[in-house]
């Protein structure tokens, strides 16, 4: 369930504001879609001009485009601690009155269960954005990675607590979209999200959940590109 919206070019402005953060040493988290590849290549070419870093890949396509630019990578098994993770979200709670302001929902790329292992492991996480994902309300569909052979007794249990399930479906193969990780994506729409925190908790319990696309209390700031630059939300 891919983001519609959002300009190349705002996209790319905050993914390269992003990529300025990356210090010589650093282990950086390398998250996954179209923002983030923004944040990958310039971080490419930094590598190119001498900085000296380490990736950590968030999926087969961020894995793939870090090699391709260079990028040397590791994995969290292999390091003492990730200095900044850089990542995309499908929407963006803007809203400083808010309780949920910077709660995020990811997953639109189905990678959410990785990029929630190394953006949770990460010093800092700074999300990439462009203005269409900001939000009042988290509202989209909550992609949920389940184990297969309980998609169907776990989509009942997401129904239970007054989600909505669907089986994502693959775009150039029959049948379901199947995770980096050989697992299935519910995308559970549940309409607007009073408290992400407490269905947070709620999805985590059920067995059969891999993982949510639902990160609450986890950014540590948003690069937001617009059309002439680059707001940034600090939380
Ligand atoms: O969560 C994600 C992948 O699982 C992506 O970060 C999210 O879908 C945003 O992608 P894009 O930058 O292409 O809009």
């Amino acid at each position: 369930m891919k983001t519609e919206g959002g300009s190349t070019a705002a996209k790319r402005r905050a993914g390269e504001r992003a990529a300025e953060a990356v210090e010589d040493g650093f282990v950086v988290g390398l998250g996954t879609g179209s923002t983030t590849a923004h944040a990958i290549r310039a971080i490419g070419r930094a590598v190119d001009d001498g900085l000296a870093v380490r990736g950590i890949p968030t999926s087969f396509q961020s894995r793939q485009l870090a090699l391709e630019v260079g990028i040397p990578l590791t994995d969290l098994d292999a390091v003492d601690g990730v200095d900044l993770a850089i990542d995309g979200a499908d929407q963006v709670v803007d809203d400083p009155d808010s309780r949920a302001h910077g709660a995020l929902i990811k997953g639109g790329g189905a990678a959410h269960a990785r990029e929630k292992l190394v953006d949770t492991a990460a010093e800092r996480f700074v999300v990439v954005a462009d203005p269409s994902k900001l939000t009042d309300r988290l509202e989209r569909p909550v992609p949920v990675e389940v184990l297969p052979d309980a998609h169907t007794v776990t989509a009942d249990r997401i129904e239970n607590l007054g989600g909505d399930p669907t089986l994502r479906d693959a775009e150039r193969k029959d049948g379901p979209v199947v995770t980096d990780n050989g697992n299935l994506v519910l995308d559970c729409a549940f309409g607007p999200i009073d408290d992400p925190d407490g269905l947070a908790a709620q999805l985590s319990r059920i067995p059969g959940v891999v993982e949510h696309g639902l990160f609450v209390g986890v950014a540590d700031a948003t690069y937001v590109g617009t059309d002439d630059g680059v707001e940034v939300r600090r939380y």
